[in-house]
């Protein structure tokens, strides 16, 4: 029986209610009184519209649905736009316009940079990319296959010199490539002094140079001519040299240098979405609550780390002298965006007039606001955004009709909370397939607050395989990212971003990489994402976060989006090209290995999800690659799977086996840790194990095929039955 506290005609989760009223609510400048009167007419005005949007989706869907089982051609495609267009699928597009947002930070519109994403419930991890604003290239470098083994050079228990060699001369080498000295490598150089306002370097041959171009040089810390840090500046991110000649590595470089310190994410989504597993009150107030600790600046956490207890804080901001012995003051911490859930989902965290669950998203809405009002006005030491704006993700909406709800809604938390008109900024996720058709509308609904639009490609895939479920077999997981749509998607979202005046207002963003390990091959791929015109892009953590950043030293993005500006093209016949498979292409082999690496990374995460809580996992693929797994991949697999048995590529019995044959090999990849509880002992009577089999054997029935709704309800009966534990931090 939860324990609910009535005010007005709303029931609030105890716990909610203390944590707004004892924490959230306190200096925000909204009273306990008018914040629930307002927070409940909000709910009544806008639930409605929030029911009617979703049976709008399962509408839609359903004619899709029946327009492919009653056999129409795909290849017709002027017949299937035709359609979709009757259908309200496709919408008229709106004319041409640019988007106006205003009082964004430089972070989104001046700074190209890496985002960092991270599930917010856990606190030793949000802290760590709040302050991965800047990391360390050396070890960056060191602790991943970006350096290779070869010569001796294997990372051991005890730091390797060879190794060490390697990454010094990699770091150097970019170090030249970014900001040159004139004719000279900085690996010649001895030592690093400030002279006459200017970077002067001595070489190993006794030569003094400058940099080739001087105004690179920004500032030092330290004394002039004995600096313990110098400051350089490329593309608008900032990179320090750092000095000691006592340190360990400094001890080994003839001039001293210990270290890069790289300005690395630059924006970071505190996720309250796919990466988390929140399905009650519990769950959210232990979100809001590290959430408010941001903004406010407060949070703190301990841990154990390498026997040691560690404290981790936010940063503070760091000081540099400029040449001309001014203060240098640049920011400590990444700007933080808060990414909300979608429309979907409900909540029992507050019921309503009627004894009914409220919208989790606009609970998210209201909340996350108020959170985040604090640093609006200046309750905070260390702020997050300089120009007073709250930046909220909104994930997987729907088309034009559900942005502008999104901004509605926006709307009227402004005037509940006492906000300025768009204070609250939206970063729009392209990750439906609806989204992706109707862009530039879904971009006019919200053209005055819009700060990010993003290519989430994972999610999007997992539309695109439910969307067309009755059409046919889906290509193979692997062969989704070369196909026609998802290139076409990616380079339409740009166009279209561009074309609407983004450029000065807003980021336009590609999606993660997904294999954290897998830092070299991020290295030789991930570029490619800003020669698409892409400001940012996702990484999994702050080591790629340090590693992705060289990428925008070497790529002038505004270049590259000035340059396709100029071309702007439809792409909605290749968008809706559907990725059908000729399936006589396959071996029974090549099907096995398909249905097993997709139950392997369902099992792996759903097992964590739901015994742990823990909402984003890497978990080692068939090929024993690890991969980072969320709700969306989770959504991808589970399509993918049920999608192949609706059309009898694969028989549910053949999936079943798979699925238990795959539930052993994940008990033995947790076996060393004493709390899990392994699925193949009991198949019936795990959790864990039958989530993962509703989420396929189901899946096809899934609304938009999403994956919260049978986590939801199967971790909280793990949760009722006293079946789990708490692991988040
Ligand atoms: C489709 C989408 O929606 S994508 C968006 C959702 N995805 C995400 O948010 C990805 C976030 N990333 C993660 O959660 C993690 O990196 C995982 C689950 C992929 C891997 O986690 P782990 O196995 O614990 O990583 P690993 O052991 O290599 O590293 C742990 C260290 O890295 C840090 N770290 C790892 N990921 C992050 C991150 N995203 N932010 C901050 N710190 C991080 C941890 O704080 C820890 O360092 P510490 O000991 O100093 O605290
Ligand atoms: O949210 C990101 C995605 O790829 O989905
Ligand atoms: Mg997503």
């Amino acid at each position: 029986m939860k324990d609910y506290v009535n005010i007005g005609n709303l029931q609030i989760a105890s716990n909610l209610y203390e944590f707004i009223n004892l924490k959230a609510l306190p200096e925000s400048g909204v009273s306990s009184d008018c914040f629930w009167r307002d927070f409940e007419s909000l709910i009544t005005d806008l639930s409605p519209e929030n029911q009617s949007l979703l049976a709008k989706r399962e509408d839609i869907q359903k004619k899709v649905d029946t327009w492919h089982k009653e056999n129409q051609k795909v290849e017709d495609s002027a017949s299937y736009q035709a359609f979709l267009q009757g259908i309200g699928y496709l919408e008229p597009e709106v004319k041409d316009f640019n988007v106006s947002t205003q009082n964004v930070d430089d972070e989104v519109v001046t700074q190209s940079g890496p985002q960092l994403v991270v599930p917010a419930d856990n606190a030793r991890y949000a802290l760590n990319a709040a302050n991965a604003r800047w990391g360390s290239l050396y070890d960056s470098l060191y602790g991943t296959d970006v350096i290779n083994n070869e010569g001796g050079a294997e990372p051991g228990g005890s730091y390797n010199p060879l190794r060490g060699e390697k990454v010094i001369a990699y770091a150097k080498d970019f170090l030249d490539q970014v900001a040159p000295l004139e004719n000279y490598s900085h690996k010649e150089a001895i030592k690093y002094t400030i002279i006459n306002k200017g970077l002067s370097v001595t070489l190993n041959n006794g030569t003094v140079v400058g940099l080739l171009e001087p105004t690179k040089f920004e500032g030092y810390q330290g004394f002039p001519e004995e600096p313990s840090a110098i400051l350089l500046q490329n593309n608008g991110l900032h990179v320090e040299i750092q000095i000691d000649r006592n340190h360990p590595i400094g001890q080994t470089d003839d001039a001293g240098v210990k270290d890069l310190l790289m300005e690395s994410a630059t924006t970071t989504i505190m996720d309250c979405e796919d990466s988390v597993a929140a399905v009650d009150a519990e769950d959210k107030v232990l979100l809001y609550g590290n959430l408010l600790g941001l903004m406010k600046g407060e949070l703190s956490t301990s841990f154990e780390k390498n026997g040691t207890t560690v404290t981790r804080t936010l940063n503070e901001d760091r000081v540099y002298s400029s040449s001309s012995g001014e203060d240098i003051t640049l920011r400590g911490r990444s700007l933080m965006f808060m990414r909300n859930v979608g429309h979907l989902m409900t909540t029992d965290a507050i019921l309503d007039k009627d004894n009914q669950e409220i919208p989790e998203g606009i609970m998210d809405g209201v909340i996350t606001s108020l959170i985040a009002k604090h640093d609006v006005i200046k309750n905070s030491q260390q702020k997050n955004s300089t120009k007073g704006s709250i930046y909220i993700v909104k994930p997987k909406m729907h088309g034009s009709e559900e942005v502008a709800f999104a901004n509605t809604l926006f709307n009227r938390i402004e005037d509940m909370l006492g906000l300025a008109r768009y204070t609250i900024k939206i970063g729009v996720m392209d990750e439906e397939r609806r989204t992706t058709l109707n862009l530039k509308n879904c971009i006019h609904e919200v053209k005055e607050r819009i700060a990010f639009i993003n290519t989430g490609f994972l999610d999007r895939t997992g539309d695109e395989i439910h969307t067309s479920m009755e059409a046919g077999p889906m290509i193979r997981k692997k062969d989704m990212k070369g196909s026609n749509w998802l290139r076409s998607y990616e380079t339409s979202n740009v166009t279209i971003g561009l074309e609407t005046g983004l450029q000065g207002h807003a980021q336009i963003g590609k999606g993660m990489w997904a294999m954290p390990e897998l830092m070299n091959a991020m290295m030789e791929q991930k570029g490619s994402q800003l020669e698409a015109g892409a400001n940012t892009a996702w990484v999994p953590s702050p080591t790629a976060a340090t590693l992705h950043v060289l990428h925008y030293h070497h790529i002038d993005v505004h270049s590259v989006q000035n340059k396709l500006v100029q071309q702007p093209q439809d792409f909605r016949a290749n968008i809706l090209e559907i990725p059908l498979a000729n399936n006589s292409e396959w071996s029974p082999s090549d099907i096995q290995n398909e249905i097993e690496n997709n139950a392997q990374g369902i099992l792996g995460y759903v097992v964590r999800w739901i015994d742990f809580g823990i909402g984003c996992s890497k978990v080692p693929d068939i090929n024993n690659i690890g991969l980072m797994e969320d709700r969306a991949t989770l959504r991808i697999s589970s399509q993918h799977l049920a999608n192949w048995i609706h059309h009898g590529i694969v028989t549910k019995e053949q999936v079943l086996d798979a699925m238990k044959n795959m539930a052993k090999i994940v008990d033995k990849q947790n076996a060393g840790d004493t709390e899990y509880r392994p699925m193949s002992v009991d198949y019936e009577n795990s959790i864990a194990f039958q989530a993962a089999c509703e989420l396929v054997f189901k899946g096809a029935e899934q609304p938009s095929g999403y994956t919260e709704p049978i986590l939801h309800r199967r971790r909280a009966e793990a949760k009722a039955k006293d079946l789990v534990y708490n692991d988040k931090n």
